[in-house]
């Protein structure tokens, strides 16, 4: 597993694009992301077609469905809307399971303390979020990349804004997860 780059991000409401560092900077370990319930692997996105691998992860896990996106402004229709859509604070009711086979982009998520973590998603990076974690998405400046989204039986994509704490798959995430970092249910 070679290491991901991740970081606490920075409060500016710049360009979301950019990397958002903290002055000075602070990275977050594979640990730190492992408890937080995120799974990592790095794999060859050149043999994606015949990785025994991708393959492996995919038969132990119950990965069936598969499909490919292409994320630019010249492929994708209502590009801009879902870009928007992407990168609203959410949950599913399931992982979310992403590996990228070309470009780059950023996934940020919540810690214990609700910071920002941001994960930068290259070549060769399967990422697995757990369900009921709140996330987001978004392309960095090369505007371009390619995923692979993997799930279990029919896929269902939909979004959940937060706040979403009566949501079952929040309750589950924050008993697996949440309980033992100490992230509190918020009231509301
Ligand atoms: C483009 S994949 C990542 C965006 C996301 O969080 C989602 O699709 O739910
Ligand atoms: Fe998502």
């Amino acid at each position: 597993m070679a290491i991901l780059q991740a970081w606490f991000m920075d409060n500016s409401h710049e360009d979301p694009q950019l990397p958002h560092h903290r002055n000075p900077y602070e990275f977050v370990s594979p640990d730190h992301l492992a408890e937080l319930g995120v799974l990592h692997w790095k794999l060859n996105p050149e043999k994606y077609e015949e990785d025994e691998e991708l393959e492996h992860i995919r038969a132990t896990r119950g990965y069936n469905y598969m499909d490919l996106l292409d994320l630019c402004p010249e492929k994708v229709e209502n590009y801009e809307q879902k870009l928007k859509n992407f990168y609203t604070e959410h949950i599913h009711a399931d992982e979310e399971i992403r590996y990228c086979l070309e470009g780059s982009g950023y996934f940020d998520v919540r810690d214990k303390d609700d910071r920002w973590i941001r994960i930068w998603i290259k070549a060769g990076d399967l990422i697995i979020l757990p369900a009921g974690i709140y996330h987001r998405f978004t392309l960095d400046t090369s505007n371009y990349i390619k995923l692979m989204r993997l799930f279990v039986g029919e896929p269902v994509w939909t979004a959940f804004n937060r706040p979403q704490e009566e949501h079952p798959a929040r309750r589950k995430y924050i008993v697996n997860f949440g309980e033992k970092i100490g992230m509190p249910l918020e009231a509301h």
